[in-house]
Parts: C-alpha cells; sequence; structure tokens
C-alpha cells in the first residue's frame, strides 16, 4: 500500500490550485476513503521538493503523490530527488492535477479531444481513483551536466551544475524565450507571454556545435524522412556532428507537446530503432535553405518568417516534420520537397558547445529553468529512466 501526500502550488497558473483542491480533490479523495498522510500548500519556490524528501526520509516505502502545479513544480521535485540521498530504491508514483500555465506533461498524457471545449483536469485523479484503470507510466529524465574546460572527463556529475527535466531541455531560441518570458509572468500569467517573447527573439541565430549520440541498442542517431514517414539511422554510425548557426534546438522526453496546442515534438511516440530511453530532438539550422547565402540582418529577417512558419506548423497538431524546401526554398507541407525544413532526430544523448562570442548560445532551458553554460564550456545532455535511487511514473 502507498503513501499518500497532497501537494498543490496556490500560485501556479491562474492560481487556482487552491480552489480546485479545497472545492474538487480532497472532497473527491474523501468520498473514496483515501486519507492523506499530509495535505501541503507550498509557501515558496523550492518547497515543493523539501516536502517531498522530508516525507521519504520520514515515511519510507513507496509514495503517490496527487500534485497540483505545473512542470515546473514537478521538475523542482524531481531535481531535489537527484540531489538528495535516498538510501533505499523507492517508487513514486504521481497523480497530475494541472494547474499551472502550460502542463505539457498532463495535455501530452490526455490529450485535449477537438470535440471539447474544455478538457477535464481530473484525469489522472479519475484513474487514480479507479484501480482498475490503473496504468502507471514510467518517466524519461533528461540529466544535463554544465562543463566548464577545466572540468576532466570522465567527470563526476558535479550536482551544482546539474539539472534534470521530466519535460524539455532546449538552447536558442526556446531558451532565449523561457528566458525573456519570466520577466513577463506578472503582466501577463497566461500563455500570452511566451508568444510576447518569441516575438523578441525570432531573427536571432546561435553559433556553436552540436554531437547527438545514439540511445542504448541503437547503432546511430535516428532521424525522421518526411517522405516514408517514419524514423531511420543516419547513415553516420554513433556520434553525429552537426555544424551551425542553429535557429532552434530543442528536446523533450515523455512529451509530444509544451501546451496543450504546441506539438513541438509530435512524433514522440512514432517507433524508431533502440531499447534504450531516448530524446526527440528538433533542429532548424538556416542556411539549409537555399534562399539564405550569408548571416546578415537581412538573411535572419528573412528566414524568421519561415522559422515562424515551423512554430505555427507545431500549433497545427505538429505539421512541421512535414515541412520541406521546394526547389526555389519556400517552404510547402509535402514531403516532395528537397529537404526538410526541420531536422527531428531522436537520440540518447546531445552536446552543445555553444561559440565563445555569443552570450545568447550559452542559455539552457531544463524544464522553465534558465541556466548559462561557463564560458568556454559545453552543455552535455543524456536520457535516463531512474535517478538515483527513485523511479517515477505518472497515473494514467
Ligand atoms: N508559495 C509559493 N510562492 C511563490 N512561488 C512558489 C510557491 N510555491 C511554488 N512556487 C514556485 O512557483 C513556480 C511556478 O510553478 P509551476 O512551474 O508549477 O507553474 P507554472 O510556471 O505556472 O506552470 P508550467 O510550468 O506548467 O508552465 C515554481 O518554480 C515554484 O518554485
Amino acid at each position: 500500500m502507498s503513501n499518500l501526500l497532497v501537494l498543490y502550488n496556490p500560485v501556479c497558473g491562474d492560481k487556482s490550485a487552491h480552489k480546485i483542491f479545497n472545492e474538487q480533490v480532497l472532497p473527491l479523495l474523501k468520498q473514496h476513503n483515501k486519507v492523506p498522510s499530509r495535505v501541503v500548500e507550498t509557501t515558496h519556490a523550492g518547497h515543493a521538493g523539501e516536502v517531498v524528501i522530508d516525507f521519504l526520509l520520514t515515511t519510507p516505502g513507496p509514495l503517490t503523490i496527487i500534485l497540483g502545479s505545473g512542470d515546473g513544480t514537478l521538475h523542482e521535485i524531481v531535481v531535489s530527488l537527484y540531489n538528495a540521498t535516498v538510501s533505499t530504491p523507492t517508487e513514486i508514483s504521481i497523480v497530475l492535477v494541472p494547474c499551472g500555465t502550460a502542463n505539457a506533461l498532463y495535455w501530452s498524457l490526455f490529450p485535449p479531444k477537438k470535440a471539447e471545449l474544455q478538457s477535464s483536469l481530473l484525469q489522472s485523479l479519475d484513474t487514480f481513483l479507479s484501480p482498475s484503470l490503473y496504468n502507471p507510466r514510467p518517466l524519461t529524465f533528461a540529466i544535463t551536466s554544465f562543463h566548464s574546460p577545466t572540468s576532466t572527463f570522465p567527470a563526476e556529475p558535479d550536482t551544482a551544475k546539474t539539472s534534470v527535466a521530466i519535460v524539455v531541455t532546449s538552447t536558442s531560441l526556446h531558451a532565449s524565450i523561457l528566458h525573456d518570458s519570466e520577466a513577463l509572468r506578472s503582466t501577463y500569467p497566461g500563455i500570452e507571454r511566451f508568444k510576447i517573447a518569441a516575438q523578441k527573439n525570432i531573427t536571432r541565430w546561435y553559433t556553436g556545435s552540436v554531437k547527438l549520440f545514439p540511445s542504448p541498442g541503437s547503432e546511430a542517431v535516428q532521424l525522421y524522412d518526411p517522405k516514408y514517414q517514419r524514423f531511420v539511422p543516419s547513415t553516420t554510425r554513433g556520434e553525429l556532428q552537426l555544424s551551425g548557426p542553429y535557429a532552434y534546438f530543442l528536446s523533450t522526453v515523455n512529451v509530444d507537446r509544451l501546451e496543450s496546442a504546441f506539438r513541438i515534438t509530435p512524433l514522440h511516440n512514432l517507433p524508431s530503432d533502440g531499447d534504450g530511453p531516448f530524446m526527440d530532438v528538433v533542429i532548424v539550422r538556416p542556411q539549409r535553405d537555399i534562399t539564405i547565402k550569408d548571416e546578415e540582418e537581412s538573411s535572419r529577417e528573412s528566414f524568421s518568417r519561415k522559422m515562424y512558419q515551423v512554430l505555427m506548423g507545431a500549433y497545427q497538431d505538429g505539421a512541421h516534420p512535414n515541412m520541406t524546401y521546394s526547389e526555389d526554398g519556400n517552404i510547402q507541407s509535402s514531403e516532395e520537397g528537397s529537404s526538410s525544413v526541420v531536422e527531428y532526430f531522436k537520440c540518447g544523448k546531445w552536446e552543445w558547445t555553444p561559440e565563445p562570442g555569443d552570450d545568447a548560445a550559452h542559455y539552457v532551458c531544463v524544464d522553465g529553468e534558465i541556466l548559462y553554460i561557463p564560458p568556454s564550456g559545453k552543455a552535455e545532455c543524456s536520457a535516463t529512466s531512474a535517478i538515483r535511487n527513485v523511479e517515477i511514473s505518472v497515473v494514467v
């Protein structure tokens, strides 16, 4: 029998968690004779992680957390577990009640149905309360470590320079958007703040080098081929190097979307080679477009319209992986073009080494947390199925 902890963040999203928990979640638990060991409303940033660690230390054993938050609070819990010493193997099940701004994990596991104006926020809880439907989905983690040039390799992970994603790890445009949108949170509490920050950054390119590595059980990184609408092994075995500049570089685990309607990694569930944990990686490199001949402002301005089309493709149920360039460099929604606009990979690990002079290329977004790569350093991100002694699954 699993211990039960109820935990919610009253300030996430539109600040409705307190009401949802007191008017819906707690009465439903009572009705089903589920008695939580603790009910905690977070009081400060970082509190959710402290509560979970404290609970595990005082009450060892399998734990179910009914979590009212966005992705950021779950990220905080995962990072705390990564940094803590949980001495015995522990299984944690999360029942998600989406109260945040984007709720990427929830909407990926419970995609909104087109016919419904408003999908239920209690689908994970409903499953938890109906044991016959119970189907825990193990989470994959993307662990990013930040190396300065003085780090020795292979190095022990330095926890002070490591973070763990359960949704997204990105650089380039997406990291810039998250970096700038945080300052807009109080004025624009909803997802419009991401669009405003996108407009500000869309002409920027990012310089550096990228290496992708196959996931365990696969000899090569897998690349989506729009012509055959499936993943195929890259012709390069093992490590694959890609030269920049980059407009977009984003990887996800566990999700096909970052908001209910923004399906940026829509091929998350499409099978590919390899049996180990993997990440979906979406890259846009402007110089794959034959009309882009240089890195001047006018080229960036011109390419930003194509980058915009790619992002709109994500809002059109994830149409962008099938966008190709026509012979004259226009984007078409057809697999018949000369090359794909987006490069969509599945891999087990990536490395991002920003060009030392490109400050904006040093930002990395890990589930909304913005981290900075040390000067002349790099970020290394690997997919894994357990953190330390802890396995986490989500109730779907
Ligand atoms: N009582 C509190 N006061 C201030 N900040 C808090 C409190 N409790 C939690 N937080 C912080 O609130 C932040 C936002 O939470 P969260 O990321 O879950 O929601 P969101 O950003 O609205 O949604 P999403 O991540 O889905 O976009 C978290 O980073 C967490 O540290």
